[in-house]
């Protein structure tokens, strides 16, 4: 079997939400699929009344199929301080027509702001590996992991646009999805993440740098978090950017002269090249004059975050059969 689902942009492309069938009969949630975590966590009829503000609800006790697993629960914490928390149970899942039959759902007691305010957020589902899982006493498989020996090849892609909808798709690769060549970098696991090494970058029509940095591909992360070194050397051929300390970031004019930026996969010389226009990500004030840079510094974390800004330029596969992250332009 296969899958194959619509991802939708929020306001700004913040995140993508994809339509995920929860229970018998289905209760469909918008969720976030997000590659740089593995729980599947919803909000739910367990969620205090006031942490819920328009989200989509999932209740157990109106699925035939729905199991507690007693004596289990969750905790996340994510890489901007949002967080959430609760118990756990089995149910019927199907994304794009595919359909694990008994997943682990973690269904929310408590959310923080972050996720309260997001009022379109009906959840997250995980797709990193299960080592990142939260629960306790013992971690849950992933959909993608739970799907896997049954999918007509070990792989999921993610297609996503610049405002506009794009795909997550399980099992096989859309031939007509990109152009040129798929690209492939070992992806190492060890820590959970699919953490592979960019081989350097190119700003404009400038000459490329070599330099290698370890990078996560985060389906859930917004922007492109890089080096400090080289993000200063992007924004130092931008007229016109700055380091805005009150906002914490580099901003720019959003006037569409913005140079692309490239990176580069694997050794053999492949790049993928991300227009400037999305690196205007959005307007920091109401005159809409200066952006908010989609390029800011990954401050030390240790790796580079390819998040929506780069994802959005390409068509990536997620292969676990091999090991390997695959980038294409399209
Ligand atoms: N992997 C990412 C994750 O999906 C989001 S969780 C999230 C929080 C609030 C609103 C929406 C999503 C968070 O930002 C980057 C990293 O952690």
């Amino acid at each position: 079997p296969t899958g194959s689902a619509e991802t939708n942009p929020q306001e700004h492309d913040i995140e993508y939400l994809t339509p995920v069938s929860i229970g018998t009969p289905p209760q469909v949630l918008n969720l976030d699929f997000d590659t740089g975590s593995a729980d599947l966590w919803v909000f739910s009829s367990e969620t205090s009344k006031s942490a819920v503000n328009g989200q989509t609800i999932y209740d157990p006790a109106k699925s035939s199929t729905a199991k507690k697993m007693q004596g289990y629960s969750w905790q996340i914490a994510y890489g901007d301080d949002s967080s959430a928390r609760g118990d756990v149970y089995t149910d019927a899942v199907t994304i794009g027509g595919l359909t694990v039959s008994s997943q682990a759902v973690e269904v929310a007691k408590t959310v923080s702001d972050a996720f309260t305010s997001d009022s379109d957020l009906d959840g997250l589902l995980g797709l990193g590996f299960s080592t990142l899982n939260t629960v306790e006493p013992v971690q849950q498989k992933t959909f993608f992991e739970k799907a896997r020996p049954e999918l007509d090849a070990p792989v999921f892609t993610a297609d996503l646009r610049a405002g506009a909808p794009g795909h997550f798709n399980f099992g096989f690769i859309d031939p007509g999805a990109y152009t040129g060549n798929i690209t492939y970098a070992p992806v190492d696991n060890n820590i959970g993440w699919w953490v592979w090494t960019s081989s350097g970058y190119a700003v404009g029509s400038g000459a490329f740098t070599n330099t290698s940095s370890p990078s996560i591909t985060d389906t859930g992360a917004t922007l492109l978090l890089l080096p400090s070194s080289v993000v200063e050397d992007y924004y130092a051929q931008v007229t016109g950017s700055q380091y805005d300390h009150f906002l914490g970031g580099y901003t720019l004019p959003c006037n569409g002269s913005t140079p692309d930026f490239s990176f580069g996969v694997g050794d053999s010389g492949a790049t993928i090249t991300v227009p400037g226009r999305y690196i205007e990500y959005a307007p920091t004030s109401t005159s809409g004059k200066t952006c908010f840079g989609g390029i800011q510094a990954d401050d030390g974390i240790g790796f580079s975050i390819y998040g929506d800004i780069a994802l959005k330029a390409a068509f990536v596969v997620f292969d676990a059969g091999n090991m390997q992250l695959g980038w294409a332009s399209k």
